[in-house]
């Protein structure tokens, strides 16, 4: 359905922020997964529409979105990193200038308007201006702007940024439902983020898709690589130095480190099963 074909993006004196990446996107969630300076706001601007890629082609039910960008984006709900507000217009003046924008009629925007303060938790401070929410509230708008036209094609750029534990998960949870019959593109660099609603993972640093697949596929990466081990407090810095480590824990024992390795890379480490965080950073560091 949203085609990215081969993209790259250069910025002027910059070296190449996308580097000839191809993915192919159809309902279900993806995780677009990669440290910061990956390349990833850089590639969601270019398949919102908002950026031109330098080359490469974005296509959208097999038509050029490039040259022609209009169907992808009546189709799009798009939340950048970057979301400003008004802040003198409260929360649903501001949805309801959206909608307007976006060309909804203004009785189908009310009900919808109401609808989505529900779903993100809002509807409280509905009559509230913008310039006195916390950063969290501000994200939920946010969301809620994203999906006012009903989107085809939902794309959010790091969108738990702020949200508390509480608000993560109810999020997690609503891409989760919108990707059943969207398409939905998240990015993000915490890895718990997308862990249990992603359908597929990509891995993206330097501009490169490094890892592109089911979770599943991404835990196989370090099938067998992966080792707990307590050591003293005081070996753990050496350890760390020498062995890619996923995590440290500090306990009355000592540390435990949890490292990656081909081989037992220590006489008492154990074997432990990957997680996504281990495989994570196991493509990454590769
Ligand atoms: N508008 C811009 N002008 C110049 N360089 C840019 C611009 N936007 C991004 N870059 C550069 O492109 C590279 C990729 O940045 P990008 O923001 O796309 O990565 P990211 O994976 O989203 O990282 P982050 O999580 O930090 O936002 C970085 O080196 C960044 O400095």
């Amino acid at each position: 359905m949203l085609e990215l074909l081969d993209i790259t993006k250069v910025y002027k004196g910059q070296k190449r922020a996308v580097d000839g990446l191809t993915l192919r996107l159809g309902p279900g969630l993806l995780g677009l997964l990669g440290p910061n300076g990956a390349g990833k706001s850089s590639l969601l601007r270019i398949a919102a529409t908002v950026t031109r890629p330098t080359g490469g082609q974005v296509r959208f039910d097999g038509a050029d979105a490039v040259a022609r960008p209009g169907a992808l984006r009546r189709a799009l709900g798009y939340l950048p990193q970057d979301f400003g507000v008004y802040p003198n217009l409260t929360a649903r003046e501001f949805l309801a200038y959206l909608a307007a924008v976006k060309g909804l009629s203004s009785r189908s925007a009310r009900s919808r308007i109401d609808e989505l303060l529900e779903l993100v938790n809002l509807t409280h401070a509905a009559r509230r201006p913008l310039g006195g929410f916390s950063g969290g509230m501000l994200r939920r708008v946010g969301i809620a702007q994203a999906l006012l036209a009903d989107p085809r094609v939902v794309i959010v750029d790091e969108p738990t940024a702020g949200l508390d534990p509480e608000e993560r998960v109810r999020f997690r949870n609503l891409l989760s439902d919108l990707a059943a019959d969207r398409v939905v593109l998240l990015s993000t660099h915490i890895v718990s983020d997308i862990e249990s609603v992603a359908t597929r993972i990509a891995v993206i640093k330097d501009g490169r898709v490094r890892l592109d697949g089911r979770p599943e596929d991404l835990l196989r990466t370090v099938a067998g690589h992966v080792w707990e081990v307590v050591v003293p407090p005081e070996a753990a810095a050496g350890i760390q130095q020498r062995l890619l480590t996923t995590r440290l824990v500090r306990t009355a024992d000592g540390v435990r480190l949890r490292v990656l390795a081909t081989a037992r890379p220590l006489p008492d480490a154990v074997p432990a099963p990957p997680d996504l965080e281990d495989a994570y950073l196991g493509v990454v560091h590769r």
